[in-house]
């Protein structure tokens, strides 16, 4: 049955239950086949209080300090942020590299597995769904065989007085689901809420059909990068269709909504700035 639209749908092409978690991240359906060739086409914005960076816009270039490892930054103070957010497409026999002096640093994996090994040599394997939040001047490296796809935040971190984080590594589905007073979304946070920690990374989940209550306005600034599913996200006065591998930044202050669509779960991942005085 055609339906009323000649193009495929994408909402054919979301029976993922025989892929990979997230595989949509990296195998994004970058648009309608009568769409993909348009020259110039895109779905990415720049604006004043936030951008929607979409696959199709991605530019990778080697990571300084990395080894075989391509970076997208999308998010880097030049936009306005406090905080950088880039993806890292490692490669085989592909190592990391330290972040600046007193600089933390998130990593979340979307494909394949990278080894942790901190300074005291103990090693960690992170799969997809896996994360490390690595304090300020923590000694580190990750090291990948084969190939992997991160998403890192990286932030100066704001010192507080007699406070120091912890190295953690953890994975999302091992994170207790968290009450959400007058939301319908299911929310789970990958960081301690405790004062030593300046962010923390929202995982959040919404039905088809369930969207935010509250059209939200605040002080803290976002790095969202959808993982799963598809929707709309409103950001100032405009309306974006947005899917999985979309990547948008939310500057202070800027109105912002999201409803899921579709067949399937929408989930994304959120950058959040917390715990410190905005003066
Ligand atoms: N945009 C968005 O989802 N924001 C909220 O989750 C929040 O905690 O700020
Ligand atoms: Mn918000």
């Amino acid at each position: 049955d055609e339906g009323f639209c000649s193009a495929p749908s994408i909402l054919d092409q979301t029976d993922s239950s025989s892929k990979p978690l997230y595989w949509k991240v990296t195998s994004p359906t970058l648009s309608p086949s009568h769409l993909q060739d348009l020259p110039g086409f895109t779905r990415s914005v720049y604006r004043r209080d936030h951008a929607l960076i979409t696959p199709e816009s991605h530019v990778f270039s080697p990571l300084p300090d990395w080894t075989n490892t391509l970076g997208a930054y999308l998010i880097t103070p030049a936009i306005g942020s406090h905080f950088v957010m880039y993806l890292a497409k490692m490669q085989e026999n592909s190592r990391s590299g330290l972040p600046p002096n007193d600089v933390e640093r998130l990593i979340f994996v979307t494909q394949g597995a990278v080894t942790l090994t901190n300074s005291s040599g103990i090693s960690n394997k992170l799969v997809v769904d896996s994360y490390a939040y690595l304090p300020p001047n923590f000694d580190h490296s990750l090291k990948c065989d084969g190939s992997a796809t991160l998403v890192v935040f990286e932030r100066r971190y704001a010192f507080l007085d007699n406070h120091i984080t912890e190295h953690i590594v953890g994975s999302t589905d091992k994170q207790p689901l968290l009450e959400t007073p007058g939301e319908v979304f299911e929310l789970r946070k990958l960081l301690p809420a405790s004062m030593p920690y300046d962010f923390n990374i929202h995982i959040m989940d919404f039905q088809p059909g369930e969207f935010l209550n509250v059209k939200e306005l605040h002080y803290n600034q976002h790095g969202l990068l959808l993982l799963e599913g598809l929707g709309i996200y409103r950001l100032g006065d405009s309306w974006y269709p947005v899917q999985a591998g979309d990547v948008i930044w939310m500057a202070p202050f800027v109105p912002q909504w999201y409803a899921a669509l579709g067949k399937t779960r929408s989930r994304y991942l959120l950058y959040k700035d917390v715990n410190r005085n905005p003066l």
